[in-house]
């Protein structure tokens, strides 16, 4: 079988994840790809505006040293003696992290002093605060302009507290809802029958029409809600999250001491027989209200759970729900990958090891 281009949806720093083999004759795809990466990328688009440009230039200093940093990490996270600062300084690749941090850090930086010129220039014009919304809609302000306007009345608030916002909501949104999609798309491109019900249930709102999706219609896809839910479930994009406990706990008659890191390894929860039962079945109707209310309220975290929990997880859920609906209203998908041959590997996020490559077929009646 012969393809005339290969697009990857990924965004910068987890290239490889997912790869769409385009079948010639097709629709024309880059727009689609490009809408794709736009949804994507959304929280770096509304933090940093335009300028990592990282859709249509995957080969930016910016996308590259994310990309470095990865594999930085990684090689770090599985070498315990690199955990370390003194070790890491000592043996690890320092010059190479320390260059790519000033990349990062002075991307952040740069959109910062650029948003600070414009809003200043703005304000001259028109002696106003900046909205993203059209007039007469609620008020809403850039989560980049809602920290400079805290800072303007709160000094203490300096530009490198705002940089440390920046990057981790650019790393905290992006690779982790690319980690999500990738997953959903491998099992809706898996199941057969899961994606029917899924076009099912996005024909039942849309019928013939082309118009775009909007956020009403989002909130009637609760048959692909429950199928991301299950997704996340079976693929938690983030395997793991940490805490350091500040008072003694006693946790089944462990005594864990303050000071400690602990790990949760929400890979392992959520293939609990117990609240799962037949954990690796994808069972989408395990979200449904009168199954989810019999688990234990943590048994599922895909976004973490309590006061540092995740959040842009509405956002995340909206963007994914969007990117599946513009991407099975135009095309089936079809996962190349069987799913005893996918390897997993956790890294920032969880990733196919290999990448994952899906095969998109235009849908004949094209909507
Ligand atoms: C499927 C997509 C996503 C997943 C699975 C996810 C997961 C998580 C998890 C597990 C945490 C807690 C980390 C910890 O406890 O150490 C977290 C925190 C966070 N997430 Fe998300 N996230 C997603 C999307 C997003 C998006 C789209 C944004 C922003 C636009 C975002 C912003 C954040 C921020 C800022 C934090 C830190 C909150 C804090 O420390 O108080 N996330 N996320």
């Amino acid at each position: 079988m012969s393809f005339s281009k290969v697009y990857m949806i990924s965004v910068p720093g987890v290239v490889g994840q997912v790869w769409l083999l385009e079948q010639i004759p097709g629709p024309p795809s880059r727009p689609l790809i490009g809408n794709v990466f736009q949804l994507a990328v959304e929280p770096s688009e509304t933090v940093m505006g335009n300028i990592i440009n990282a859709q249509d230039n995957s080969e930016s200093d910016y996308v590259k040293a994310v990309e470095r940093m990865i594999k930085i990490i990684k090689l770090r996270q599985y070498r315990p003696w690199l955990h370390l600062n003194f070790m890491f300084r000592l043996l690890g690749p320092t010059k190479e992290h320390d260059a790519c941090i000033d990349i990062l850090h002075d991307m952040s930086r740069r959109a910062i002093t650029e948003r600070k010129r414009a809003r200043a220039k703005q304000q001259e014009a028109r002696n106003e605060p900046q909205e993203c919304d059209k007039p007469g809609k609620k008020k809403r302000l850039r989560f980049l302009d809602l920290l400079l306007d805290y800072a303007e009345d709160n000094p203490d608030l300096t530009d490198e507290n705002i940089r440390e916002e920046v990057d981790t909501l650019m790393v905290a949104g992006f690779h982790t809802t690319s980690s999500a999609l990738n997953w959903i798309l491998y099992v809706i491109g898996l199941y057969p029958d899961i994606q029917a019900k899924v076009k099912e249930e996005i024909d039942g709102i849309f019928g013939s029409s082309d118009r775009p999706v909007t956020v009403a219609d989002l909130r009637q896809m609760q048959y692909l809600e429950n199928c991301i839910k299950e997704t996340m479930r079976i693929f938690p994009p983030v395997a793991t999250i940490s805490r350091a406990i500040q008072e003694e706990v006693v946790i089944n008659n462990y005594c864990i001491p303050a000071g400690t890191s602990v790990t949760v390894f929400i890979y392992k929860l959520h293939h609990d027989p117990e609240q799962f039962p037949d954990p690796e079945v994808f069972d989408p109707d395990r979200f449904l209200p009168e199954n989810a209310n019999k688990r234990h309220p943590f048994a599922y975290i895909p976004f973490s759970a309590g006061p540092r929990n995740c959040i842009g997880q509405k956002l995340a859920m909206m963007e994914m729900k969007t990117v599946v609906c513009i991407l099975l209203r135009r095309f089936r998908v079809e996962s190349q990958v069987p799913r005893e041959n996918i390897e997993i590997i956790s890294t920032v996020v969880l990733q196919p090891k290999n990448g994952n490559i899906l095969k998109l077929f235009p849908r004949e009646k094209l909507i």
